[in-house]
């Protein structure tokens, strides 16, 4: 038992509670025992290296803290070498290691820009390379001018057929490359976004392989200049990261450094597309964003489980004769926000599962040449890309109110991770290109064509334009077919709103600008649909352990119903429900959050993170949060000395001064 009211044993008393069985949870949580299994030992791996420690990380200086990355990486290297990981084991690794670093970029967009842009000659030459780290590879697109208009950027690649070079050029401050993760200071090469000009004509944008620094002694290659950026949001957070700017003048590279896979130059300077579309040029983006989504879910959940186990330790009031306080976690407002967040995080995690098959599926057509499918993913990982980020960057700062006045300090880890987190909503866009999507639909559905995936629902509009919800009880709401058909008719109407508002305009142009925020809301409505959906189709597999589908069921209801009381005003004006049927939903969620309240601190331990990874006292597994926090307060360089640094110069003598306030 702690000093003062901290209670670990109370999280015991918790998991006694749980209706389910934990294991089994956890199986569906990770995909597969195997899954569970190996992310078990990875993390276990991780936590009880002392190279991999964090808890000092916020503490440290910049350079500090880079180096530490540095060394970071290089130790997970030699790990993964020595032990001989699998891919799997490695990339878990990386995610329990819980630092952004270069690496992320090197395998993350780097090697995927090569393997889905290179000819197979190009990959049999630089792949070997990168898969040793014999090269460090980062993915230089973004410009200071220009980030979402892909299409802006300024780099030139100048084909020059005397010498059978391409000659990169950064002809104005704009063109500088900005942003680059993994750029500043550790990569030896990139990929480089850059305008194609071949025979005095300007191609557009192509991807290059350049070398920017020696394989000797690192430093810049002549004509290229390199640097950080400087110091980004937060104390420690994705300061770890060298995000970096690059210029060129006039730098050199062989012809075959273009990415030659989607088009190409000739010896004699001719420019030839291939039978691929375009679009695949920016194949590493729809890679990137799918593994956002599943990471959306990991720093989620790290927030849930921290508030969660926090909430279950804290009291507050309570008892007016002197008895016991109240666990924050029994106050019904604690619940209504912290378990849509909880539910969120499992929704999340499901979607993600769904959205790494469909990008393998798209990947296995693309190889046998079949395009059809490429347009529903980019869609499908940019728009869940775009509201999983959002909801999640939302939730971690919800997670730390829930925790009062400790959440805010760094102990609890929820600062850090809000800070680490937040970008991921501006990197790889926040794109409206999903709405674009769903107005070509509604455009083919009107033409009869039957649309399949996730817009399947769409042929079904005879229906979804005018029906009513049956909904008559508050359980009904509990029905997967009732959500769906609320949830269908929302986003068909929404969109079909905004494709009949569009024709009114003078040009389909204008159309789109005038109504962007519509089409924002009817993309949203979309992509929610996608993850209910994805939710209710997760229950109909076999999910072994006693309870676990139950607990699903209710926490997929409660993911449902949360947005549909927050997005109340959507159902409503398009008439798919009535207030009535809204207020029983309301109703209903109220029953739910008392039934998962009992398994709350269960379901959490289901995601199976170790303290380590969690980085959090207020999170910690035995609950014993009080000493903790009293403990790390005392590790503050503040606290090195008891007497502060500056008191002789700045304190003593304020305290000692004679002269007073001549009012005084
Ligand atoms: C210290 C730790 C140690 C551990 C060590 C361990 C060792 C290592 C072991 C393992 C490690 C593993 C690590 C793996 C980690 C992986 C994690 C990765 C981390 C990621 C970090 C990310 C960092 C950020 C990177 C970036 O931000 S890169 C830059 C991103 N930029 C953007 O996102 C730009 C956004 N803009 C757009 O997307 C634009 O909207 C646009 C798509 C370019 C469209 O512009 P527009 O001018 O309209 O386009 P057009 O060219 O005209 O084309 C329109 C046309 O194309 C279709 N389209 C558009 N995009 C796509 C697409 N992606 N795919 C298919 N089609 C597309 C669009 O629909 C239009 O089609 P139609 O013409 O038919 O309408
Ligand atoms: C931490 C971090 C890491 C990054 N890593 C990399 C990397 O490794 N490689 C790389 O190349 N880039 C990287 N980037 C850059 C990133 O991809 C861009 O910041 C992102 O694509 C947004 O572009 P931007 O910064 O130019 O924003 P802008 O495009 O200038 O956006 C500013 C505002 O304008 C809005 N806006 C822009 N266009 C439109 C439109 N057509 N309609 C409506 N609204 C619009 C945006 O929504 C936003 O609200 C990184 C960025 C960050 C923050």
């Amino acid at each position: 038992m702690a000093d003062g009211g901290g209670e670990p044993d109370q999280l015991a008393g918790e998991r006694a509670t749980a209706q389910f069985d934990v294991d089994g949870m956890k199986v569906a949580w990770a995909g597969s025992r195997h899954a569970v299994e190996v992310a078990d030992r990875m993390a276990r791996l991780v936590a009880s290296d002392p190279v991999f420690r964090k808890d000092t990380r916020t503490m440290l200086s910049r350079k500090e803290l880079f180096k530490d990355t540095l060394k970071k990486a290089a130790h997970a290297w030699k790990r993964i070498v020595e032990l001989r990981l699998t891919e799997e084991e490695a990339n878990l690794l990386r995610l329990y290691v819980d630092q952004p670093g270069y690496v992320d970029l090197h395998w993350g967009m780097f090697v995927p820009a090569i393997k889905g842009q290179g000819t197979e000659e190009q990959q049999k030459k630089w792949l070997p390379m990168a898969y040793k780290f014999q090269i460090i590879g980062c993915y230089a697109q973004t410009e200071l001018g220009h980030g979402s208009n892909v299409q802006g950027l300024e780099t030139t690649a100048t084909f020059d057929p005397s010498a059978d070079e391409f000659v990169m050029h950064s002809p104005t401050l704009t063109s500088s490359k900005w942003w680059p993760g993994g750029l500043g200071k550790a990569s030896t090469h990139a990929v480089v976004y850059a305008r194609l000009i071949t025979e005095g004509k300007d191609y557009g944008i192509h991807g290059f392989i350049v070398q920017l620094r020696s394989l000797d002694d690192h430093s810049p290659l002549p004509g290229v200049t390199l640097g950080d950026i400087g110091g980004k949001f937060g104390s420690g957070a994705y300061n770890s990261m060298d995000n970096g700017v690059l210029r060129f003048d006039h730098v050199r590279i062989p012809r075959d450094q273009m990415l030659m896979r989607l088009s190409q130059v000739t010896r004699e300077g001719k420019y030839v597309h291939s039978d691929v579309p375009k679009q695949l040029l920016y194949g590493t983006m729809v890679y990137v964003r799918q593994t956002i989504v599943a990471d959306a879910s990991k720093a989620l959940s790290r927030a849930v489980c921290i508030a969660v186990r926090y909430s279950a330790i804290r009291k507050q009031f309570g008892s007016q004769d002197g008895g016991p306080e109240t666990q924050v976690l029994n106050y019904k407002t604690q619940q209504s926000r912290l378990f849509p967040l909880l539910a969120s995080a499992y929704a999340y995690r499901f979607v993600g599962q769904w959205l790494k098959w469909l990008y393998t599926d798209v990947t296995q057509k693309l190889e046998a040449k079949d395009y059809s499918t490429l347009p529903e993913a980019h869609a499908c990982t940019a728009g869940l890309k775009s509201v999983t980020t959002s909801a999640t960057a939302d939730a971690i700062e919800e997670c730390r109110k829930l925790c009062g006045g400790h959440g805010y300090l760094n102990s609890s880890g929820l600062p850090e991770l809000f800070a680490v987190y937040v970008p991921a909503c501006t990197y790889e866009g926040d794109n409206v290109q999903v709405a674009r999507f769903l107005m070509k639909t509604v455009a083919q559905v009107a033409t009869g064509k039957q649309p399949v995936g996730t817009i399947a629902y769409m042929g079904n509009i005879q229906h979804l334009m005018q029906c009513k919800s049956a909904v008559n009880t508050a359980e009904d709401w509990l029905n997967p077919a009732a959500i769906k058909e609320v949830f269908e008719a929302r986003a068909l109407r929404m969109a079909v709103n905004c494709a009949q508002n569009i024709s009114k305009a003078p040009s389909q142009e204008e159309g789109f600008s005038e109504l962007s925020p519509d089409l924002l809301e009817a993309a949203v409505a979309h992509v929610q649909l996608i993850i209910v959906t994805k939710f209710i189709e997760k229950l109909q597999e076999d999910i072994p352990g006693p309870g676990v589908k139950e607990q699903l069921q209710k926490l997929c209801s409660i993911y449902a119903l949360h947005l549909l009381h927050k997005h109340l005003g959507d159902f409503l004006s398009t008439g798919c429900i009535t207030a009535r049927q809204g207020a029983l939903a309301n109703e209903l969620l109220g029953k739910l959050y008392a039934q998962v309240r009992p398994n709350a601190v269960a379901l959490v331990d289901a995601f199976d993170y170790t303290d380590h990874y969690l980085g959090s006292v207020l999170g910690r597994y035995d609950g014993d949060v009080y000493p903790a926090l009293y403990e790390e307060a005392w590790k503050d360089p503040l606290n090195e000395t008891v007497v502060p640094d500056g008191y002789q110069e700045h304190l003593r003598p304020l305290l000692k001064q004679q002269l007073k306030l001549s009012r005084l």
